[in-house]
């Protein structure tokens, strides 16, 4: 099959701060909520912590060779907010920049173009005791934070996101609890997740006053099924799909919230003025995509407030994460997204799927369901990119295993298998494989 891939398309891996870089509180840097949240007990698996995690700190270069091997046009990471400004506002704490540009521009030496995320859910304690999202003035403090970070990095980082999955921060984070800060609440969610879109049109609007290049929200989408054709079923998966695909994206490109969330959250949500709305109104340049599966979803009034839940199929393939492998849903996804958002330009910011690999023998390990997992997925992005969707790149989730949140170290999505002794990068055969369709421009998948 001749790949329908361009030859300036993005061939990426993704990564986040509090999941590989360890040493959070070195050279100055602030705690954040995950630093707060996974020493304590009981919250994340095997009490499992980010003090070391893939020791990215000390090795960022090492790693970035790793990636030169693999061939990567582009590499996503986040930064850490609290290494940036200890207390979130104010100060700015230069050894924790200098990080940030030693990173950038050995990415750059290397001709990988840095894909740098603001926001991926480390949010500094020092904020978090002032209301931290539930703040009406968070908002402000990450355009500040933003500002910062453009002005030190703007001159080589050409796309940026601003927050990453705003939705996990919303629910996991302020419903359900799964997730730092671990709220569990109806009436917060709406007003965090209104912030965290006023937080990102404020920086989208900093960016403008001094980026020259592009910016953009990275989203978690899932394509919604009812498990059933009963009318209840099929109302469950409708109201999932405005819960988890319509809520932020509606907000942002039509400046309105989809009406099924004042169903599903009643009382608990609020009236939004006008003003906000049109505040929140803020497409940016490009759309972030992290797919991963899809939802199979049944009715569930046992389970407010969407009174629907995800189930999992007995019949497919899993992933280690009890996620069902379902490529045909990255292009069902990327098509909806042509479709409803008038075409807009896309990446694939993250994909990849956890599977308990074996041990390495002769210094690779054999990770053949990876690799199947990702052919899979490039060659449903790829039936996207023939039907005229707008796709710039694709990042696979993640270049190392690394600290999964509350899952801790034991799920590991990597390229890399990471040692849980010394932290020794060894490839698996899916970074063999990746290497292969960089270097054959899509053609190998
Ligand atoms: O669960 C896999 C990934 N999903 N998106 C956000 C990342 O931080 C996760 O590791
Ligand atoms: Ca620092």
């Amino acid at each position: 099959m001749a790949a329908p891939f361009p030859d300036d398309f993005l061939w990426g891996a993704a990564t986040s701060a509090y999941q590989i870089e360890g040493s959070p509180l070195a050279d100055g840097a602030g705690p954040s909520i995950w630093h707060r949240f996974a020493h304590t007990p009981g919250r994340v698996a095997g009490h499992d912590t980010g003090d070391l995690a893939c020791d990215h700190y000390h090795r960022s270069l090492e790693d970035v060779a790793l990636m030169a091997e693999l061939g990567l046009s582009a590499y996503r990471f986040s930064l850490a907010w609290g290494r940036v400004l200890p207390e979130g506002r104010g100060a700015v704490n230069s050894r924790g920049l200098d990080f940030y540009e030693r990173l950038v521009d050995a990415l750059l030496e290397h001709g990988i173009q840095p894909m740098a995320t603001l926001y991926h859910w480390d949010l500094p304690v020092a904020l978090h005791e002032r209301g931290g999202w539930l703040n009406p003035d968070s908002p402000h403090w990450f355009a500040e934070y933003a500002g910062t970070v453009f002005r030190a990095l703007d001159d080589r980082v050409p796309l940026w996101i601003t927050l990453n999955e705003p939705w996990v921060v919303t629910v996991p984070g302020y419903l359900d609890g799964q997730l730092a800060p671990g709220h569990r609440d109806l009436f917060e969610p709406p007003r965090v997740a209104n912030h965290l879109l006023l937080a990102h049109a404020e920086a989208v609007a900093a960016y403008r006053a001094l980026g020259r290049h592009r910016i953009g929200l990275a989203v978690n989408l899932e394509p919604q099924h009812p498990a059933s054709p009963s009318p209840a079923d099929l109302e469950a998966a409708r109201r999932r799909d405005a819960f988890i695909n319509r809520w932020f994206l509606d907000a942002l490109v039509f400046g309105r919230y989809p009406e099924e969330l004042a169903d599903i959250f009643g009382p608990a949500w609020p009236e939004f003025s006008a003003e906000s709305l049109a505040k929140i109104r803020c497409p940016g340049d490009f759309i972030g995509v992290n797919y991963y599966s899809r939802g199979l979803v049944r009715a569930a009034p046992e389970a407010p407030p969407l009174d629907a839940i995800r189930i999992t199929p007995t019949d497919a393939e899993l992933t280690a994460m009890d996620w069902e492998v379902y490529p045909e849903g990255l292009t069902e996804t990327l098509l909806w997204l042509r479709d409803r958002y008038a075409n807009p330009p896309l990446y694939i910011t993250e994909n990849g799927a956890a599977f308990d690999d074996p041990p390495p023998r002769d210094g690779l390990v054999e990770d053949p369901r990876r690799v199947a997992y990702l052919r899979a997925h490039i060659r449903a992005a790829a039936t996207a990119l023939e039907q005229g969707v707008d796709l710039r790149g694709y990042c696979v989730w993640s270049l190392l295993d690394n600290f999964e949140w509350a899952e801790g170290y034991s799920k590991r999505f990597g390229l890399y298998q990471v040692d849980p002794g010394d932290r020794t990068r060894r490839p698996k055969t899916s970074a063999c494989f990746y290497r292969e369709v960089i270097r054959s421009r899509g053609a190998a998948v």
